[in-house]
């Protein structure tokens, strides 16, 4: 008796090869701005920075839990905007979120946007320029050891 054909089970998806594997769905789509330099169509086009090795979200978590200090102040205290104007360099960079001062000098190298992006709020109230740019960003969560006080009205 002949051995029973060997049958390709018909629910199997073919490998995909030729025209059909263009057109097959890839992640990210070709047009998310997920993808750096995505050619999008109506949306907007993101403005990511290629950071430095080591720079990565979570080495910036990784960092500030390290216990490292990254306030470079020894107490939270109120601050008015002419003492958080001083502090306006990429050596020594606080901004206002929301009332909340941070100093985000050991950060700017970590900004997905850049440093140049961050430092349009140095020494100054950014909290509009955040919320216009990525206002799903955590910035309590992840600036939490930068606190350095709050501001004074
Ligand atoms: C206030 C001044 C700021 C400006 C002008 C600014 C600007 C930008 C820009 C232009 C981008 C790229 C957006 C894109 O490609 O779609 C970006 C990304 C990002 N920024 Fe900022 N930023 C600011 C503050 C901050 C702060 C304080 C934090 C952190 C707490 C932060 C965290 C991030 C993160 C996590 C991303 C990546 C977002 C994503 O992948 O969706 N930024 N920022």
């Amino acid at each position: 008796m002949d051995p029973p054909a060997i049958r390709e089970d018909p629910a199997a998806a073919p490998p995909a090869q030729g025209p059909a594997a263009a057109a097959l769905p890839s992640f990210p789509m070709l047009n998310s701005p997920q993808r750096l330099g995505a050619p999008v169509g109506g949306a907007p086009r993101r403005r990511k920075v290629n950071l430095k090795p080591g720079h990565s979200q979570m080495d910036w978590m990784r960092l500030a839990s390290s216990g490292e200090d990254l306030r470079g102040v020894s107490t939270l205290r109120p601050l008015t905007m002419d003492e958080v104007a001083r502090h306006n360099k990429r050596t020594d960079c606080w901004i206002v979120i929301r009332d909340k001062v941070y100093n985000v000098t050991r950060y700017l190298d970590f900004h997905p946007g850049g440093r140049g992006e961050l430092m349009r709020a140095a020494g100054k109230d950014g909290t509009k320029l955040f919320y216009d740019t990525h206002g799903w960003v955590n910035f309590e969560t992840m600036l939490a050891k930068c606190l350095v006080g709050f501001v004074a009205r």
